[in-house]
Formats: structure tokens, C-alpha cells, sequence
């Protein structure tokens, strides 16, 4: 069985963690690293998954999954660079930084696949696009591709759009969040209780969610079909229209990418 070690255990870390503990996977399988003491000892009580340090990290797994902030992503490499052997894959979890990264900071012909995932791997919804760098192998993607199957969908693009998909769905859980937030709201405005609001905004998202996934209709069909002639609707969309929504969306995520970029510009050589 692969041996897995997730090199910092934060939200990403965790969920990975518990994704895969959830796909099958025993625990002693599973390694992680974490700078904090405290939150170590918590994880290793809630998944009885072993915390080590970089070097027992490196000598036991055959994968380690970097999965600490990008700006924390220095000290990792200089740790990673005397100790990562022939055997390990290096899998990138980082929003902006390259393979050319680690290919730099680590020994020659060390296999790095890229990838980007999000929070939903916590229920095992996770989409998860990931892209081979230079040393990387058909053997390689296709390990890092069966386990992210575990806790999502997984999809491969070249690497040359991985910012993209970064403002995408990277951080694409966190507009939906800010949407059902923002109508919860609303409906709080129009007077009715909070649970009631929460309860209605919710299941609406989940119901169009599943009708997005499962009908396979465009997304203009289904909207068109709740907007009646006249009916209240089309009202609400011409509010939406008039506020600009489409365009700060466009805005926004074309912002999302620019700051992935600049998060891999800052380690360039
Ligand atoms: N949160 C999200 O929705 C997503 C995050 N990512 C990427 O995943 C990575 C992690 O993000 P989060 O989990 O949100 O951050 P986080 O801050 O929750 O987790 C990072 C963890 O790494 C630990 N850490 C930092 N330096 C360390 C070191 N030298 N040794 C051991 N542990 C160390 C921290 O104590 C922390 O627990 C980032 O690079 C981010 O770009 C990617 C996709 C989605
Ligand atoms: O906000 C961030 O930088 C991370 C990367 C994608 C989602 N969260």
C-alpha cells in the first residue's frame, strides 16, 4: 500500500487526511506533518494518524503532499532538499507555485505533480485538477489521480493553467459560500427567521447544485426555466444586471488569478 505523508495538517491537510481515511485508507498509512504541537496531538486523537518530522516523512512515504501556505513554503523546501530520496513523489497542493519550485530547491529528477483541490474533499466532493511536472511520469499522475478519485473528481490541464484554475475552483467554494451568505441575508431583510432563511437558501443550493451535476443542461436552460414571463424572476435579474454581478464576478476571479501568479512570481529564481 502507498504510504501518504501530508506536510503541514491545516484545513487543506486535514481534509485530505480525513478524505482518504474515509476512502478506505488505514491510518497507519498515513503520516503528517505539523509545525504546531497542539494541533498535532489533536489529529493524531481524532484520526489516530502519526505525526513525524520531515526526515521520518521522507524515509517512509512514497508520496509527500506539501500543504502549508505558500508563503511558508521555504523552510519546507530547505528541510525537504537533504532528504527526499529516489522513491518519493512530491505532490503540490500550494495556490501559485510552480513545479519549477521544488525542481530547483530539490535534488535532479525528483517526480513533482501539481495540484489544485478545495474544501469540498471534506465530503468527498472535491474537485481536484492536477498537472505533471517535469520529471513526473504517466505512473505518477496516475497514483496522484487515483487517490484525489477517493475524495472527489479529478481532472489534468497543462500546467500553464493551473492560476486559472486556481480562481476557479480553487477558490471557487468560497463564492458560493459569499452567495448563499448574501441571500440568507436578504431573506433576513424580507423578515423571516434566520433558521427559516438559512433552511430555504440552502436546500435551493444543493437542489440547483444537483440539477447542474445531474440533468447535464446548460445552466442557461435551467435559469431560464424558473423565470417566467413577467413573473418576479426576471425582476430579481434585472436587479443583478443593473448591480453588475456578471461583471464583478468576472472581476473577481480574473483577480484570483493575477494574485496565484504573483504568489509564484515571489519565489522565482
Ligand atoms: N484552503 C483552501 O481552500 C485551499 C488551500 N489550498 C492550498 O493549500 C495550502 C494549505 O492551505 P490551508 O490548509 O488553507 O492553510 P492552513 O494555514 O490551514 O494550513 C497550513 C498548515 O501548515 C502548517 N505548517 C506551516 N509551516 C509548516 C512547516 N514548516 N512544517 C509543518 N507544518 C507547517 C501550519 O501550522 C498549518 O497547520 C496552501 O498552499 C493553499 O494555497 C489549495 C486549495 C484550496
Ligand atoms: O485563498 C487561497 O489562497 C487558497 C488557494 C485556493 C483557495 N484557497
Amino acid at each position: 500500500m502507498t504510504t501518504i505523508a501530508v506536510l503541514g495538517a491545516g484545513k487543506i491537510g486535514e481534509a485530505l487526511l480525513s478524505g482518504l481515511l474515509s476512502g478506505g485508507r488505514q491510518p497507519e498509512d498515513l503520516l503528517f506533518t505539523e509545525r504546531y504541537e497542539e494541533r498535532a496531538a489533536e489529529l493524531t486523537k481524532h484520526y489516530g494518524v502519526r505525526a513525524v518530522d520531515v526526515p521520518t516523512a521522507a524515509a517512509e512515504a512514497d508520496v509527500l503532499v506539501v500543504a502549508v501556505k505558500p508563503q511558508d513554503i521555504d523552510p519546507v523546501l530547505d528541510e525537504l532538499a537533504p532528504v527526499v530520496n529516489e522513491r518519493n513523489l512530491i505532490v503540490s497542493l500550494c495556490a501559485g507555485l510552480p513545479t519549477s519550485l521544488y525542481e530547483r530547491k530539490l535534488p535532479d529528477s525528483i517526480p513533482v505533480v501539481r495540484v489544485m483541490p478545495n474544501t469540498p474533499m471534506l465530503v468527498g466532493q472535491a474537485m481536484s485538477v492536477i498537472s505533471a511536472g517535469r520529471h513526473a511520469q504517466p505512473q505518477h499522475l496516475a497514483l496522484v489521480e487515483e487517490l484525489l478519485s477517493t475524495v472527489g473528481e479529478v481532472i489534468r490541464v497543462p500546467e500553464s493553467q493551473q492560476d486559472a484554475v486556481t480562481a476557479l475552483s480553487g477558490s471557487g467554494p468560497a463564492y458560493f459560500f459569499y452567495l448563499v451568505e448574501a441571500m440568507i441575508d436578504a431573506g433576513i431583510l424580507l423578515g423571516l427567521p434566520r433558521n427559516v432563511a438559512e433552511k430555504l437558501i440552502i436546500q435551493s443550493a444543493v437542489g440547483a447544485a444537483a440539477m447542474l451535476a445531474e440533468t447535464g443542461e446548460h445552466p442557461v436552460t435551467l435559469r431560464e426555466a424558473v423565470t417566467s414571463p413577467a413573473g418576479t424572476t426576471i425582476m430579481a435579474i434585472r436587479e443583478l444586471e443593473r448591480h453588475g454581478v456578471r461583471a464583478a464576478l468576472l472581476a473577481a476571479i480574473e483577480a484570483a488569478r493575477d494574485r496565484s501568479q504573483e504568489l509564484g512570481k515571489a519565489h522565482e529564481a
